[in-house]
């Protein structure tokens, strides 16, 4: 048995015995910096907690508080108010090398002058860890990072991509609990941070650590979480896994942030098993689903994705969600084709239009169109 599966047995069996005790807990946690003799609050009061083998990601735009939030599980920096605890234990006053964390930047930080085996040993080398089992630990992690061969190579000879993975390997190696990544993939091209986003995964499955991953790249996030918080000026605003962040954003900013949504301003009329009868305008009345015990009334928004909606120039079977519009522009975009519509009420919509049989526009830049959807495929958020 390797080290990596008996560390996973190990933490199955720890999962089972205290599987209530969460890798990660942030509880209420404050972190204020003093600049320019004013008081920032850079992260407002957060609390989570991260399940033992979860991936898990903190998502937001730049400035929201990601990297400080990383910066208190790791030990870099303390927290104002509030505590940290790791599988339990109060760590909030532990300095960073006393946690059983490993950080991962996006500067991968190895040593130029070392090749790629010395990068990943030089941890257990620090620490003594007798030659035989050093061997066996580098070479099963090299294996995993799929760069068996490769060792005699230095950093400046390998791809940002290779690099990356010699600084997973050197975190990976050390067995810690748990890993932070800090936009790990920040440095890449698309291409490459689309093949490391599923080979991260694909190693995380298999080392079975806890991953905590901080981005502002929502497809990143979406692609590997198991959940994600997507944050907004220092305050969780939402924590779900990748499907129910897509398809039922809490708030305003989630749906605006993540993906291309598209916001309708009604009131609501009623509230009746889940479902909320929403006036837009003068005319249109849609049925959309509610988050359950949210008593929506008044003002809400409804939000509802491009992908989901029909575009159509005759009116839409009745017991569709519809709406109209005049197109304003239609894009062709290979897989599919892009339209903005103009809404009676003032709103803009946009529509993307699978390109599935054949390429052929349902409409052109001036038509009079329907927008129609499945109610359950909307949303509604108070606003
Ligand atoms: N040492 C510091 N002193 C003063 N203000 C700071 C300090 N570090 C961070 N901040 C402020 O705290 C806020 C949150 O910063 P943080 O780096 O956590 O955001 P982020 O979401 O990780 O952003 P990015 O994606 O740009 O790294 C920002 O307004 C930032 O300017």
């Amino acid at each position: 048995m390797t080290d990596i599966q008996a560390g996973k047995e190990a933490a199955s069996a720890v999962a089972s015995d205290i599987s209530t005790v969460p890798a990660i807990e942030l509880d209420g946690v404050v972190k204020e910096y003093q600049a320019h003799g004013e008081i920032v609050q850079a992260v407002k009061g957060v609390s989570l907690s991260i399940s033992e083998g979860e991936f898990f990601s903190m998502l937001g735009p730049s400035g929201c508080g990601k990297t400080t939030t990383m910066r208190m599980i790791a030990g870099f920096e303390d927290p104002t108010r509030g505590a940290v605890r790791l599988h339990g234990q109060d760590v909030t006053d532990v300095p960073p090398n006393k946690r059983d964390v490993n950080m991962v930047f996006q500067s991968y930080a190895l040593f130029p002058h070392m090749n790629v085996w010395e990068n990943v040993a030089f941890g257990l080398r620090r620490r003594r860890v007798p030659d035989q089992e050093l061997r066996r630990r580098v070479g099963e992690m090299l294996e995993i990072v799929d760069l068996t061969g490769r060792e005699k190579r230095r950093p400046r000879e390998m791809s940002g991509g290779q690099q990356q993975r010699v600084a997973l390997a050197r975190a990976l190696v050390n067995h810690p609990r748990a890993l932070l990544l800090d936009e790990p993939l920040g440095a890449l091209d698309l291409k490459l941070r689309q093949a490391m986003q599923i080979e991260l995964k694909r190693i995380q499955r298999e080392v079975g650590i806890t991953f905590v991953y901080v981005t502002h790249d929502q497809n990143e996030a979406l692609t590997m979480s198991d959940r994600i918080a997507v944050m907004n000026d220092g305050l969780v605003e939402q924590l779900a896994g990748p499907r129910e962040i897509y398809e039922r954003p809490a708030t305003k900013f989630v749906a605006g942030f993540i993906g291309t949504s598209n916001l309708l301003a009604g009131t609501a009329e009623r509230v009746d098993g889940g479902m909320a009868m929403v006036r837009l305008g003068e005319r249109d009345r849609v049925l959309v689903p509610v988050a359950e015990g949210t008593g929506l009334d008044g003002p809400v928004e409804v939000t509802v994705r491009p992908e989901k909606i029909r575009i159509s120039r005759e009116e839409p079977v009745a017991d569709l969600s519809a709406v109209r519009g005049t197109v304003a522009e239609v894009a062709y975009l290979g897989t599919y084709n892009s339209y903005a519509v103009n809404l009676a009420g003032g709103a803009e919509f946009t529509v993307f239009e699978q390109n599935a049989n054949d390429s052929s526009i349902t409409a052109e830049r001036g038509d009079s169109v329907w927008l129609s959807w499945q109610p359950h495929h909307s949303y509604a958020i108070g606003s």
